[in-house]
């Protein structure tokens, strides 16, 4: 049997980040799996967002914000699996969880710390042939730097407030901004649809969709999209410099347990658990936007709040004897070798 962990956290989210180092820190063997090639979870989906609701945190730009949260869900040494999924859970005769993932292994767990947000996340592609080859230059599906964009003519394709949103954070960036929309109205949120609307910068094409991608002389951009009135059927040739696409997400939440009743949903994928990160299955806890209680936020500093009593849960139900809780945990000896190390630097500087 290979080794066996105290806990095995699934989803390297900033649930799943924090609940790997708060496990760390409670002296817990700890295995954290991810299904994606990059942990950070959804926070990948908004690299250039500039984050500014996390406590004490000042404004900060998505992608940063990742790096750091696995900076300290390495703090102390955890294994972490990253394109890796969980299919199956399942429990042995000697209480121990049994995890088969994508690659036919199987990981072996005395608890497990559920925090697989609301599944893995795909953005929606463009139904287009031939289009994923531009996804390495000008067609993209997220923002992932805004310089990219700089006196450019971007076409956004979309009319949600992912779309919207990206069109506004172009307004002081782009130089023209053109949204297309398959719907007959905006559907994003009012005040954002106003901005655009105001804006001489911006067209907004609706009944609107991309119908074709016509490449520059090297094939290697796209330099022109046909677009498709559907109002009018007219067909309109715009030339442009990049196209984002936000369409959407595609969301596999498949994960299965031996007993399928063993985790109770909420809906057709939130389990109902407690504040204190428990679920309706003994050993396994929750974490982050997959868990649902009353008062949950679905926001970056719930998932701390869900890490840490999931993992405290975890800690007492893998030693019943041990503290429920930390009540300071940065006073935690582990680490009084660190701060020693950042207070030398500091004199040495001085
Ligand atoms: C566009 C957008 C903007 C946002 N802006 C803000 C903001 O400004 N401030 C804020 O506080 N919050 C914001 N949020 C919310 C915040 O990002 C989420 O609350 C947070 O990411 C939830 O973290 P999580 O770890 O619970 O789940 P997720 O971030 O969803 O992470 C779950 C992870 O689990 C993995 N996973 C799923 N299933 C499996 C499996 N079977 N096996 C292995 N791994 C699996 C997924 O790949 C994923 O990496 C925003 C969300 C979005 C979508």
């Amino acid at each position: 049997m290979s080794e066996i962990f105290d806990v095995t956290i699934i989803g390297g989210g900033p649930a799943g980040l924090y609940s790997t180092f708060y496990s760390g820190l409670r002296n817990m063997k700890t295995k954290l799996i991810e299904s994606q090639a990059q942990l950070g979870g959804k926070v990948l989906l908004y690299p250039e967002k500039m984050i500014w609701d996390v406590g004490g945190q000042p404004p900060i730009m998505g992608a940063q914000f990742v790096i750091q949260l696995i900076e300290q869900a390495k703090t102390f040494q955890p294994t972490i699996l990253t394109n890796t999924k969980v299919d199956f859970i399942d429990k042995n005769d000697n209480n121990l969880f049994i995890i088969s993932t994508n690659d036919g292994q199987k990981h072996y767990s005395k608890s497990i710390i559920m925090a697989n947000g609301g599944g893995i996340y795909n953005p929606q592609k463009l139904d287009i042939e031939g289009a994923e080859k531009f996804e390495m230059t000008n067609l993209h599906y997220t923002v992932p730097s805004f310089k990219l964009f700089q006196h450019k003519r971007v076409l956004i394709s979309g009319g949600g407030n992912g779309a919207i949103d990206w069109a506004v954070e172009m307004l002081d960036i782009a130089d023209e901004i053109i949204v297309v929309y398959r719907k007959d109205q905006l559907t994003a949120h009012e005040a954002q649809v106003a901005l655009l609307q105001s804006n001489p910068k911006v067209t907004i094409l609706l009944n609107t969709t991309i119908e074709k991608l016509i490449a520059n002389k090297e094939k290697t951009k796209v330099s022109e999209v046909v677009l498709k009135k559907h109002d009018t059927v007219e067909e309109l040739y715009q030339p442009i410099d990049h196209i984002i696409v936000s369409h959407g997400y595609n969301r596999d939440a498949s994960l299965q347990f031996s007993d399928e009743t063993s985790l109770k949903l909420k809906d057709d994928y939130y389990y109902e658990g407690t504040a204190t990160g428990k679920t309706s299955k003994e050993g396994i806890f929750a974490a982050g936007d997959i868990l649902s209680y009353e008062g949950k936020v679905n926001l970056l500093v719930g998932t701390f709040q869900d890490a840490v009593n999931a993992v405290n849960s975890a800690k007492v139900y893998i030693d019943p004897l041990a503290n429920k809780f930390e009540m300071v945990s940065s006073h935690n000896e582990k680490f009084q070798e660190k701060n020693r190390q950042i207070i030398q630097e500091m004199l040495v500087e001085k």
